[in-house]
């Protein structure tokens, strides 16, 4: 997104985090330079190297560098990549870091030594981050930090980074002036470079003299993977945790919206009673109020299907669950490794577009990024939520269950279910390629903490908050003015927006879209939605306001549940189902191809593909009565 600023390299100096994947790089990172980039308990988070500043005691500053996992120096997937360039100082636009801090998870040394020993060889200075200490501690390992400096020739620091102050003793060594120093050449290899031996042999060696050769069993995870990871009730649990989670989206957000409701409408009439009829009380009431407002709405919804995803991203569920999807994913040719981008596309497409960087394969991860669109984003939550709470009635279908939160689950199934069809045939035409076995890390099973949690929700809602402010609000004023002016002509007798320039649009429009049921005013909807889907909400609801149909300010459900037919609301849920992707999602996926070519392709078949969902929804509908 922002790579293509000039860079020019700052004066200081610069340290680079290096380690396996989920070995806490990130976490130190922010804990070190007061940053927020993403942690979670999973293999492959960062998939870009970012950068913070460190401050050290004497007002000497540091730049810190988080970089991607990875378990080797070979790397094998494009993220992997980003940090060997990074320490080989053939990154574009970045200079070789000044020194490596590797970071190493102390539960975990056999692997994480492995890359020590290899960052060592390059000869840039380095120390280690012993991180996870007290988990190591709570599994009975006890690392004795002086005697594996001693080992591996480089300074040891101990870290908990998810701890407070648990960065001091890093900080502390970064402040020593010496181990900014770079290696004489005879000492680079020096004390481990006794023989030619494979790093494995030398590492084995190592973790014999610390007394560390014996494999700490993880008896907890181990204990509750048999039953999470259980052929039959591993599937099992995953399909009531997904529906549990849609099922809450529903149940829990009702108290809430109705408070943000009451307050809009509020507003609304506020603003109707101390200005006079005109120009600038419809742009508040019919523009603002109506637009922005019948999106904030949806706010509670979209923090509630956060709160399950970051308690499952935290937890280290996921990595399980893309170990019991991989069957299912192998049968259309993908690999479990496609489940977390197309899982993190259920926030936004271009998050989950990043994520197919872990993914090594050329081919997987083209057809990753070409369904990830297909997964309902966060964006699309509003729509869906508007229509089904105008045309599905509010009915217990069970204990807890709720008919919304039911169909909500089904348009959701409905997404993944067409994004393994469409993968199925790219990889028929693409020439497949046989489905190589998964290999995933299992991390551990951490208690997720509420402070994590809780700063990853305000977060989402900082970012959903932006963009009403922002694009959501610009495109819908900008459809205001489109859908008032010109003026009708004397002697009208239609609403006034039937004559203006977005209502001449959408009639032109409805032309294309009458034959999948929708009406001129959705037309006019969809142009906007383009840019990003929630405005289709706001933009409905400022058109139906400027249509002078009911009081669309306070309640554009009821007004869509009169006006609509249900073969229409159906129609539109399964085109939104593959509504082609925000343009944002277009441009990421440009820049992750390195073309137009792709993008093209998946804007052309996700339009084919939405036209024909509708339209047979739509005639199926009609034809069973419910036009
Ligand atoms: N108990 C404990 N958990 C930690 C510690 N450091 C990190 N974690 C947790 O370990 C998980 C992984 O942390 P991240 O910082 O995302 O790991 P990463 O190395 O950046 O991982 P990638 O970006 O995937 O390479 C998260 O759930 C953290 O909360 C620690 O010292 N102790
Ligand atoms: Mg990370």
């Amino acid at each position: 997104m922002n790579e293509a600023v000039i860079h020019f390299h700052p004066a200081g100096k610069l340290a680079a985090l290096v380690g396996n994947p989920n070995a806490g790089k990130t976490a130190l990172f922010n804990r070190l330079t007061g940053s927020r980039q993403k942690v979670a308990n999973y293999a492959g988070v960062t998939v870009e190297r970012k950068e913070g500043r460190l401050q050290l005691d004497g007002d000497k500053t540091v730049r810190v560098l988080d970089l991607p996992g990875t378990y080797s120096l070979h790397p094998r997937s494009p993220d992997e990549r980003v940090t060997c360039d990074v320490l080989r100082g053939q990154a574009v636009g970045e200079k070789r870091p000044d020194l490596v801090v590797c970071v190493v998870d102390a539960t975990n040394l056999r692997r994480s030594l492995r890359l020590v020993l290899g960052v060592k060889r390059m000869g840039l200075p380095c120390v280690v981050a012993l991180n996870m200490v007290d988990l190591a501690a709570s599994r009975g390992i006890r690392i004795d930090a002086d005697a594996l400096a001693g080992e591996l020739g480089v300074p040891v620091a101990q870290t908990v980074a998810i701890d407070g102050d648990g960065d001091a003793a890093l900080r502390d060594l970064l402040q020593r002036p010496d181990v900014w120093r770079r290696p004489d050449a005879a000492a680079v290899d020096a004390p481990v470079a006794d023989s030619d031996q494979p790093d494995h042999e030398t590492v084995r060696a190592i973790l014999r003299r610390l007394n560390l050769d014996h494999v700490a069993p993880h008896l907890p995870s181990d204990r509750i993977d048999r039953v999470v990871l259980h052929p039959v009730f591993g599937p099992l649990l995953l399909a009531v945790l997904l529906f549990f989670m849609f099922n809450a989206v529903f149940a829990w957000a009702t108290p809430m919206m109705d408070a943000i409701k009451a307050a809009t409408g509020w507003v609304g009439q506020v603003i109707t009673g101390l200005l006079p009829e005109g120009v600038l009380r419809s742009f508040l009431v019919d523009g603002l109020v109506a637009g922005v407002g019948g999106v904030i709405v949806f706010l509670p919804q979209i923090l509630i299907l956060f709160l399950f995803i970051l308690v499952l991203e935290e937890s280290g569920y996921l990595p399980r669950a893309a170990f019991l999807l991989d069957r299912l994913m192998g049968g259309v040719g993908l690999s479990g490794r496609s489940f977390i981008p197309l899982l993190s596309s259920f926030a936004c497409a271009i998050p989950g577009i990043m994520a197919t960087r872990t993914i090594a394969n050329t081919r997987d991860r083209l057809v990753t990024i070409m369904i990830a669109p297909m997964m309902t984003c966060s964006a699309r939550l509003p729509v869906y939520a508007l229509l089904i709470a105008a045309f599905i009635p509010q009915r217990k279908v069970g204990p807890g269950l709720e008919l919304q939160g039911l169909v909500l689950f089904g348009l959701y199934v409905a997404g993944v279910v067409g994004s393994l069809a469409v993968a199925w045939v790219l990889k028929r035409f693409a020439g497949g390629g046989e489905v190589r076995a998964l290999m995933m890390e299992l991390p551990s099973y951490h208690m997720p903490r509420a402070r994590n949690v809780l700063m990853g929700l305000w977060q989402r809602a900082q970012i959903f908050l932006h963009r009403v402010g922002g694009v959501i609000l610009t495109l819908t004023v900008l459809l205001w003015a489109l859908a008032s002016f010109p003026g009708p002509p004397e002697g009208a007798t239609g609403p006034a927006i039937e004559y203006s320039i977005a209502g001449m649009l959408g009639k032109a429009l409805a032309v294309v879209l009458a034959p999948i049921g929708f009406n001129w005013q959705i037309s006019i909807a969809l142009v906007p939605g383009m840019a990003a889907r929630e405005v289709a909400v706001s933009a409905l609801g400022t058109v139906y306001a400027l249509s002078g149909e009911g009081d669309a300010a306070n309640a554009l459900t009821p007004l869509i549940a009169q006006s609509w037919s249900l073969a229409t609301a159906l129609s539109l849920l399964a085109w939104y189902v593959f509504a082609p992707q925000c343009l944002s999602t277009l441009a990421t996926v440009k820049r992750e191809t390195g073309g137009w070519k792709w993008p093209l392709v998946m804007a052309g078949y996700l339009f084919a593909l939405a036209y024909i969902a509708a339209f047979i929804t739509y005639r199926a509908a009609v034809a069973l009565g419910a036009g």
